[in-house]
């Protein structure tokens, strides 16, 4: 544990500069450092050759319990700029072990991530850990942009080693981990276990391990239209949605995706959230092969 210089706790920063939780960006701090401090213990961060990546800092305290680990890289991204200067002590009393970047995590080009960073060529001993309290209105979009991001090795997702630990609202988190037994799969389990290890660290925390060897072996956006289209409707069977389907389809494409499904030996009296994430990219791989697109209306 690496000790910080002195610095005026979180509590008296968010008093001096007047730091109130803005409900349009979603911000919710934690100002008690054993609930950091617990969080970065269960988020088993260490130290070798590792970028870590924080979204929405805030006020930073997770982030102190975070440098107090002794990380050699790390970067925050907040949106606020009324962050900017606690965050600028903070860096500075890290010896700029801390870089900050003010900008939009949905809009942010990766390329400033890994510069920032100082990585301008990423090797097989890069590992990146990316972390954070996540502002609510956002983390489903970005963790969707993230599984896609990863499934490209994109950005900093084309970091080979990626461990990502992330407090979700609880329903989401719920939602992330789900497996075919539960009555909340959904849309975002069957897309983020098609590529990482999901584990639930308590009610909101949530560890994702990029897979070495993804699930997923088609292309994302056709499996995500795939998987969207079927949990459009998830109280009805597969069978039924595929008979929906059929009717915006030409005769010939019907035909080549119902010869198609016949050969995949699955249940298509299920619902959909009883198929696993490999199912749904074998039920993909049949739109692919037949150049089938699930139209949007
Ligand atoms: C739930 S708060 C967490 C704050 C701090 N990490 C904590 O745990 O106390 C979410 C943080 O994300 C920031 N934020 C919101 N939208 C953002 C965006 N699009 N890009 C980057 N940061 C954002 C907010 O300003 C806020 O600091």
């Amino acid at each position: 544990m690496k000790n910080l210089p002195r610095l005026l706790s979180v509590r008296d920063l968010v008093k001096m500069y007047n730091l109130t939780a803005q409900s349009q960006l979603s911000q919710n701090f934690i100002l008690d450092k054993n609930i950091t401090d617990k969080v970065v213990k269960s988020a088993m961060i260490n130290s070798n050759n590792l970028l870590v990546v924080e979204v929405g800092p805030g006020p930073g305290l997770l982030t102190r319990s975070i440098l107090e680990t002794g990380v050699p890289n790390m970067i925050v991204i907040e949106k606020d700029a009324r962050f900017l200067p606690a965050l600028t002590q903070l860096s500075e009393a890290s010896n700029n072990v801390l870089k900050i970047i003010q900008d939009d995590i949905l809009e942010i080009d990766h390329e400033k991530i890994l510069t920032t960073a100082q990585i301008n060529k990423v090797s097989q001993e890069n590992r990146l850990h990316v972390i954070g309290n996540l502002p609510f209105n956002i983390s489903t979009p970005l963790l969707v942009q993230w599984m896609k991001m990863l499934s490209k090795r994109s950005g900093i997702f084309q970091i080979s080693d990626i461990t990502m630990t992330l407090m979700f609202q609880k329903e989401v988190g719920d939602r992330i981990v789900a497996d075919t037994f539960s009555p909340v799969r959904s849309r975002l389990s069957v897309l983020v276990q098609s590529l990482c290890e999901a584990r639930k660290v308590d009610a909101a925390l949530i560890q994702l391990i990029a897979l070495k060897e993804p699930i997923l072996n088609v292309p994302i956006d056709k499996y995500e239209m795939v998987v969207r289209y079927f949990f459009g409707q998830r109280r009805k069977t597969l069978q039924s949605l595929l008979k929906a389907l059929t009717k915006k389809l030409t005769a010939d494409e019907v035909d080549r995706l119902i010869k198609g499904l016949e050969q995949l030996d699955i249940n298509l009296s299920l619902r959909p959230e009883k198929l696993t994430s490999e199912q749904f990219c074998r039920v993909t791989k049949v739109f692919c092969d037949n150049s089938i697109s699930i139209p949007t209306n």
